[in-house]
């Protein structure tokens, strides 16, 4: 026989598993009073007490797993929901994992945008920086890799690339400069989907988040 239970079926938070914003959104939940278990060692985890499931996944994988209606409320990075090019409304800022999306060419070439004008960009986010491209009407081809950005242009496969910077320190590392303003600021973020922001666990995790974000911030 079935067991039928009155509960209604756990709430889903989505978390990086590991990367840059791993740790930091981690400690926030459980500041938060989740007990959101430890990801090295599992990756789903049952918080019983708030009727909710974690889900341990790459930053990147999160956007489109909201979208489906799979996870109800996520942590991930601003720049990975714009990639995702999905329908997702951003909940909070939470202020960690700042770094911006930038182009950037070798050091001793021309700083004007214009210089990717048939040129070959490469970048681990092909459609944000196609859609930036194109708003900017500048005729480029992406070429699309999954890291290492920064060695597109040394190895031959590209004249420039889009990525992620924030002390610069690679970029110099690698000879390269950034030319024009970001494709986009990003730090970490709380998503849902349109028509799941107003439930109300989600509105109570945004105010919870909301409440130690804003504490810390000042
Ligand atoms: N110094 C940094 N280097 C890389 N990403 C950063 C940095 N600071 C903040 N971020 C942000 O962290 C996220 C990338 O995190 P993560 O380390 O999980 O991914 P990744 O390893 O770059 O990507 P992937 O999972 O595709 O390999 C992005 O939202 C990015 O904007
Ligand atoms: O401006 P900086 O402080 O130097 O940081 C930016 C660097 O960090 C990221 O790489 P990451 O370590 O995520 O490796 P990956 O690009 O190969 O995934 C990004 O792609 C840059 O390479």
């Amino acid at each position: 026989m079935p067991e039928f239970t009155s509960e209604a079926p756990p709430y889903r938070i989505a978390l990086p598993h590991k990367g840059v914003l791993a740790p930091k959104a981690r400690e926030l939940l459980l500041a938060a009073g989740y007990r959101c278990g430890t990801p090295s060692e599992r990756l789903q985890c049952r918080d019983p007490g708030n009727n909710t499931e974690f889900l341990y996944l790459r930053a990147r994988d999160i956007p489109p797993l909201v979208a489906e209606g799979l996870i109800d409320a996520a942590i991930t990075g601003r720049d990975f929901v714009a990639e995702s090019e999905r329908d997702l409304v951003e909940l909070l800022a939470l202020g960690f994992g700042r770094a911006s999306v930038h182009y950037a060419v070798p050091a001793g070439e021309d700083s004007d945008l214009h210089v990717l004008h048939g040129r070959r960009v490469a970048t681990a986010l092909p459609a944000l920086t196609r859609r930036d491209l194109a708003g900017r009407g500048i005729d480029a081809r992406v070429v699309s890799m999954t890291g290492a950005v920064e060695n597109a242009v040394h190895v031959g496969i590209a004249d420039a690339i889009a990525d992620v910077v924030d002390s610069g320190r690679t970029l110099a590392a690698h000879g390269l400069k950034i030319i024009g303003p970001p494709l986009i600021r990003s730090e970490a973020v709380l998503i849902a989907r349109p028509d799941r922001a107003s439930r109300s666990a989600t509105v109570e995790l945004t105010r919870q988040l909301a409440a130690l974000v804003y504490t810390t911030a000042a």
